[in-house]
Formats: C-alpha cells, sequence, structure tokens
C-alpha cells in the first residue's frame, strides 16, 4: 500500500507533538518532514521529547517541499504563519489540512480560489474534535427554534486569537438559518468597554482564557420561560487526532476546498 507522505508545521507545539504521533502510529501515513522556525537540518529525534521518530527539520517551506515531495501539509502553527504556508502548498501541489484558526474570510475566500485554480483538495477545520463538530450543527439546528443566543468559547491562557475559529464557525453556522436580531435591550449599554463580548450579526460571542482550560464551548438558547445550553469539551489534545486523520484521509480524495469538518462527516 502507497504511503500517504506528509509534512507536519509546528511539530513542537502543543498540537503538532500530538499529530506527529498521530503519523508515526498510522501504518499508511509516512512522516517525511517537518517545519519549524528553529533547528533546520536536524532530525526530530533530537529535539527533546520525541522518541521512535525520523524526520528532518525545515525552516525553509520551498527547500522541505522541494526534497520531500508530501502528498498532505498538516498545518498547525500561527495565523500569519499558517496562512503562508497553505497557499505555498496549494502552489506546490501539495494537499493542506489546516488545523490553525485566526483565518480571516478574506484569507478564506483567497484559499478557496487558489483550489479552484489548482484543482487540489484543501481542508481548514477550526475545530478536529467530532463532539465539537457535532456541537456546532446541533447549535444549528437549535437556532432555527431560538433566535437568542450567547456563544461562550472557554481556552487555556496560551490562546492567541479570539474569539476562537470554533466560535466563529458556531456563528457563522447559527447565521444562515438564525432569524436576524439585534440582541439585548436597544438602550443597553456597556459600563466596562467589551461587557457583552463581540458582536456578530446581533449575537454576542465572549472568550474565556484561564489556565487548565484545553478547549471548550457551551451555546446558551433562550426563549420565554427556558434557555438550552449545547456543550462540549475537549480534555486533552489526543481529542483532536481521530478529526485530524479523517481530514488526511478525505483530503487524499477530495479536490475541493472544505472549510470545517461538518462538511465532511457523514
Ligand atoms: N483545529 C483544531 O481542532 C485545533 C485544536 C487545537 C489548536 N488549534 C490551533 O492550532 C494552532 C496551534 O495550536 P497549539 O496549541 O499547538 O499552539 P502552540 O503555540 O503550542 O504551537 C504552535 C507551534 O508553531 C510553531 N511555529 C511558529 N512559527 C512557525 C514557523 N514559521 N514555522 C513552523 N512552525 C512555527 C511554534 O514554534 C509552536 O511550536 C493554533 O492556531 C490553535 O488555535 C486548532
Ligand atoms: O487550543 C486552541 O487554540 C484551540 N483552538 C481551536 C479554536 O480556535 O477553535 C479549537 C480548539 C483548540
Amino acid at each position: 500500500m502507497e504511503k500517504v507522505k506528509i509534512v507536519i508545521a509546528g511539530p513542537r507545539g502543543r498540537m503538532g507533538k500530538e499529530a506527529v504521533k498521530l503519523v508515526m502510529e498510522t501504518e499508511n501515513y509516512e512522516l517525511v518532514g517537518v517545519l519549524d522556525h528553529r533547528h533546520e537540518g536536524k532530525n526530530l529525534a533530537e529535539l527533546e521529547g520525541f522518541t521512535n521518530v525520523d524526520a528532518l527539520v525545515y525552516t525553509d517551506i520551498h527547500k522541505c517541499f522541494k526534497e520531500q515531495q508530501p502528498d498532505v501539509l498538516v498545518d498547525l502553527t500561527t495565523p500569519e504563519v499558517g496562512m503562508e504556508h497553505t497557499v505555498t502548498a496549494l502552489e506546490f501541489g501539495v494537499r493542506p489540512v489546516v488545523g490553525t484558526t485566526g483565518f480571516s474570510s478574506g484569507d478564506l475566500s483567497k484559499l478557496e480560489d487558489l483550489c479552484k485554480q489548482t484543482g487540489l483538495g484543501c481542508i481548514i477545520a477550526p475545530n478536529f474534535a467530532i463532539g465539537a463538530v457535532l456541537m456546532m450543527k446541533f447549535s444549528q439546528l437549535a437556532a432555527k427554534y431560538f433566535n437568542d443566543v450567547e456563544i461562550i468559547e472557554l481556552h487555556h491562557d496560551q490562546k492567541l486569537d479570539a474569539p476562537s475559529g470554533t466560535a466563529v464557525k458556531t456563528a457563522e453556522m447559527i447565521s444562515t438559518v438564525r432569524e436576524a436580531k439585534q440582541q439585548g435591550h436597544e438602550d443597553e449599554k456597556e459600563t466596562i468597554v467589551g461587557a457583552r463580548g463581540a458582536n456578530y450579526d446581533g449575537m454576542h460571542i465572549h472568550s474565556v482564557r484561564l489556565p487548565g482550560l484545553i478547549a471548550h464551548q457551551q451555546v446558551m438558547f433562550g426563549s420565554d420561560g427556558q434557555t438550552l445550553s449545547i456543550r462540549h469539551d475537549s480534555y486533552n489534545r489526543a481529542s483532536f487526532m481521530s478529526g485530524v486523520k479523517l481530514a488526511v484521509d478525505t483530503v487524499m480524495k477530495n479536490d475541493t476546498f472544505v472549510y470545517g469538518l461538518e462538511n465532511i462527516i457523514e
């Protein structure tokens, strides 16, 4: 069986380490290289915390792709770096699976256009945890019946982007079915700026950052005399890996741009 040749960007990060483990443990995957901003030319095995790995570290994506000719790039870095990597991958004929969050809607349109031009598959997944994808789908369903909704996302305090990619995606999915409404009292005033959170189409998103948390989201709906809460919790980063695997397997078969795993889970 031919192996899927994979490059991981951000291998020393919290998600990257889990992804390296996933690739090493999956029979038909081969880790052909990793992209870091340090340690050019070393073997990942020489770096702290890695055992049973054999992959060259590159700091130059062009050199990495030329030498290794990967099938798939798994990007788990930062928004700016992730966008650059994804564009370069598509230009090189490498299929991107992107977990990095914080892309703008303009970034997503640019990537969609590039996919059309190149005929390559690309998957951008704000959340790889299947439970989180279901939480978003259930929230979208509930929003047909409840116009009033507050999204509360809670993450560890090392997270760079706010609101989270998951919260933005949830708001986007809800707004496809929710009757437009500016929530709260029309004379509502914030006495401390930001008290009502971010405003997306009249609904509010609140970002909590605390050490001890991993990734959590509660979507709260309210109407006359009742509330409905839909919540998902990731307690470790292994929770994201079955979604990463699904995305890698799917991107090898698909030639389209996919934003969100809800579009590929059955
Ligand atoms: N989609 C999901 O399910 C999911 C889950 C968790 C995290 N995330 C997202 O994944 C990203 C990474 O999260 P994390 O918690 O692992 O962060 P992290 O800070 O632990 O890891 C990011 C890694 O990127 C590396 N990096 C920075 N610049 C680089 C460059 N130029 N080339 C290569 N590597 C570079 C850093 O050294 C770091 O090791 C974030 O955007 C986060 O929001 C997504
Ligand atoms: O740890 C993070 O950072 C996470 N980011 C994603 C987001 O922004 O939605 C998903 C969960 C973890």
